[in-house]
C-alpha cells in the first residue's frame, strides 16, 4: 500500500529494558512543558551533583496512573510484587518504545524518532516536581500532574534547543480531505481543523490556519500557514529561544523574522516529512470514522477485538500489513479499525524543527543546519472510538449549524 518503510533500530528500543538507576535530584530539573498527558522536565544541572549524560536532556513523566494489568495490588513492600511491578512496567515502555521506533518509525522514516531512555524515578523526586512546576503550569492543565507511582520515566533529546538554538513545533493536525463517499459532504469541502475549529473557540478567535495550506508543499501556502500560526498559535505553534518558550510573538522575538520565516518555509517545503504525514494520515484513515465504526462494532461482535487495548503484536502485525497491502485492497475489519487508529495518532503528533544556529552568518544567504524530529508517537486508546464519532458528529453538526450553506463554507483545497 505504501513505499514509506523506514529502517529499523533496535539498539534504541533494546536500551529500554536498561533503566538507568541513578540518583536524580529535583534541583537539577525545571519544569519544560505539558501536554494532556504528559509532563516534561528539562535538564538544568543546577544541584552541584550533575550526571554529564543527562545534559541535553528532558524527563517525560505520565500524569495519569500507569495500568498495570496482571499485577496484584500492593503497597509495594513486598519483594516478588515490586518485582512483578517492575517486570509489568518495563514491559510497558518497552512497548511504547516498540510502537515509536517500529511502528511509527517505521511508517514516517526511522529518523525522525527520538532515541528515548528509561530511568527510575522516585515518589519523592516526583511530588517535589510537582511543587516545583505548580505555578509555572497553565491553569487548563492542573487538574492532573505527574504520577508520582510511575517508577520509570522517559529521557529524550531535547529538542528545544540551547545556546544559538532556535526550536519551532508546529501540531500539524489533519492534512488531508475525506474522500470516501459516504460522509458528510461538508467534509469533502472543509477540513476537520478548519470546521473543528469553531467548536473549540468561538468564531472571533478561531484560528486562520488551515493545516492544507501547511502541507501543500506551495511556498506561498506554506508561507501563508505560518504567517497564520503566528497570528494564533494555539495549541499549534510553538518558538523555543535557548531551550526557552518564547511567550510573545516571534516577530519581535526571533532576530530577522522574514529572513527566518523565509527558512522555515524553505524547510517545511523541502523536508518529505509533511507530505508523508499526508499520505499516511489519508490511506490508513480510507474509511473516516463514519465508515470504520460500523467495522470496530463488528469486529467487536465477531470477536476479532476483544474490547481491551491491541497488544504491541497487534500493533506491529497492522502496521507490517498495511506496508504489504496493494492500496485499496479489501482488509479485515480489525485492520480497518487499526489502521484508523494509527492514523489518529499521526494527525496528532507535533514537529519539532531545531535549527543550529541563528542568527546566521549571513543573512543574504542563511542556510542554517536543522534537524526534524517527531514527538508524541503514542498509541491511542481504542476505548475513544465511540468518542471518536461523537466528536465528529459534534464538529459537523456544529460547523453546518453556524454554516448551513455551501457558500458559507471554507473551501479547504488539497
Ligand atoms: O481530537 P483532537 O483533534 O481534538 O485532538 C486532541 C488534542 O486536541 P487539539 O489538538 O487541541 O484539537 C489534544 O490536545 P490538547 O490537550 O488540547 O493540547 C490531545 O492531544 C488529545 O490527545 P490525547 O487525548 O492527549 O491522547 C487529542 O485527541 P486525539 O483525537 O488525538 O485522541
Ligand atoms: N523532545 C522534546 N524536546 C523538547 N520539547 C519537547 C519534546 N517532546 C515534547 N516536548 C514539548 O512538550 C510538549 C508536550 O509533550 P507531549 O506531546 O509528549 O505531551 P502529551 O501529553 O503526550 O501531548 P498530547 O496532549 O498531545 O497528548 C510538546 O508539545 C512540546 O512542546
Amino acid at each position: 500500500m505504501s513505499d514509506i518503510i523506514g529502517t529499523r533500530d533496535q539498539s534504541s528500543v533494546r536500551a529500554y529494558t536498561q533503566p538507568l538507576d541513578i540518583d536524580l535530584d529535583a534541583n537539577d530539573w525545571m519544569y519544560h512543558h505539558e501536554g494532556n498527558e504528559n509532563i516534561l522536565f528539562k535538564y538544568i544541572g543546577s544541584s552541584g551533583g550533575s550526571h554529564s549524560m543527562l545534559q541535553g536532556q528532558i524527563l517525560r513523566l505520565q500524569k495519569h496512573n500507569v495500568p498495570i494489568s496482571g499485577a496484584s495490588e500492593d503497597d509495594g513492600s513486598s519483594t516478588s510484587d515490586s518485582k512483578m511491578r517492575e517486570r509489568t512496567l518495563l514491559q510497558l515502555y518497552h512497548d511504547r518504545s516498540t510502537f515509536s521506533h517500529d511502528v511509527i518509525g517505521r511508517l514516517l522514516g526511522e529518523k525522525y524518532i527520538l532515541p528515548q531512555r528509561l530511568v527510575r524515578v522516585s515518589a519523592y523526586l516526583i511530588s517535589q516536581l510537582n511543587a516545583a512546576a505548580a505555578s509555572q503550569r497553565p491553569a487548563n492543565r492542573l487538574h492532573k500532574q505527574a504520577d508520582v507511582d510511575q517508577a520509570l520515566g522517559v529521557l529524550i533529546p531535547d529538542m528545544s534547543g540551547d545556546g544559538q538554538r532556535l526550536s519551532i513545533e508546529i501540531k500539524p493536525k489533519w492534512g488531508f480531505l475525506p474522500t470516501s463517499r459516504s460522509v458528510d459532504p461538508v467534509k469533502h469541502r472543509t477540513c476537520r481543523y478548519c470546521m473543528h475549529k469553531y467548536l473549540k473557540h468561538s468564531a472571533d478567535k478561531a484560528s486562520g490556519f488551515c493545516p492544507l495550506d501547511l502541507y501543500s508543499g506551495d511556498s506561498e501556502r506554506v508561507e501563508q500557514a505560518v504567517d497564520a500560526l503566528v497570528a494564533n498559535p494555539q495549541n499549534n505553534f510553538r518558538v523555543f529561544i535557548d531551550g526557552n518558550l518564547v511567550d510573545s510573538s516571534p516577530v519581535q522575538a526571533v532576530a530577522h523574522w522574514d529572513v527566518f520565516k523565509s527558512v522555515l518555509v524553505g524547510i517545511l517545503v523541502e523536508d518529505g516529512v509533511l507530505p508523508r504525514l499526508a499520505d499516511l494520515q489519508r490511506s490508513l484513515d480510507r474509511l473516516d470514522i463514519e465508515g470504520v465504526y460500523p467495522e470496530y462494532l463488528a469486529a467487536l461482535r465477531s470477536g476479532a477485538l476483544s474490547g481491551a487495548e491491541p497488544s504491541i503484536e497487534d500493533w506491529v502485525t497492522a502496521c507490517s500489513t498495511y506496508i504489504s497491502c496493494e492500496q485499496d485492497s479489501v482488509v479485515s475489519d480489525k485492520q480497518a479499525v487499526l489502521e484508523f487508529m494509527l492514523s489518529v495518532t499521526l494527525k496528532d503528533i507535533s514537529m519539532m524543527i531545531q535549527i543550529d544556529s541563528w542568527p546566521p552568518q549571513s543573512l543574504e544567504d542563511p542556510k542554517p543546519s536543522y534537524s526534524i524530529a517527531i514527538v508524541d508517537t503514542d498509541a491511542k486508546k481504542l476505548s475513544k472510538m465511540t468518542m471518536y464519532l461523537e466528536r465528529d458528529q459534534a464538529i459537523v453538526k456544529n460547523y453546518l449549524d453556524l454554516f448551513p450553506d455551501t457558500a458559507q463554507q471554507t473551501q479547504c483545497t488539497e
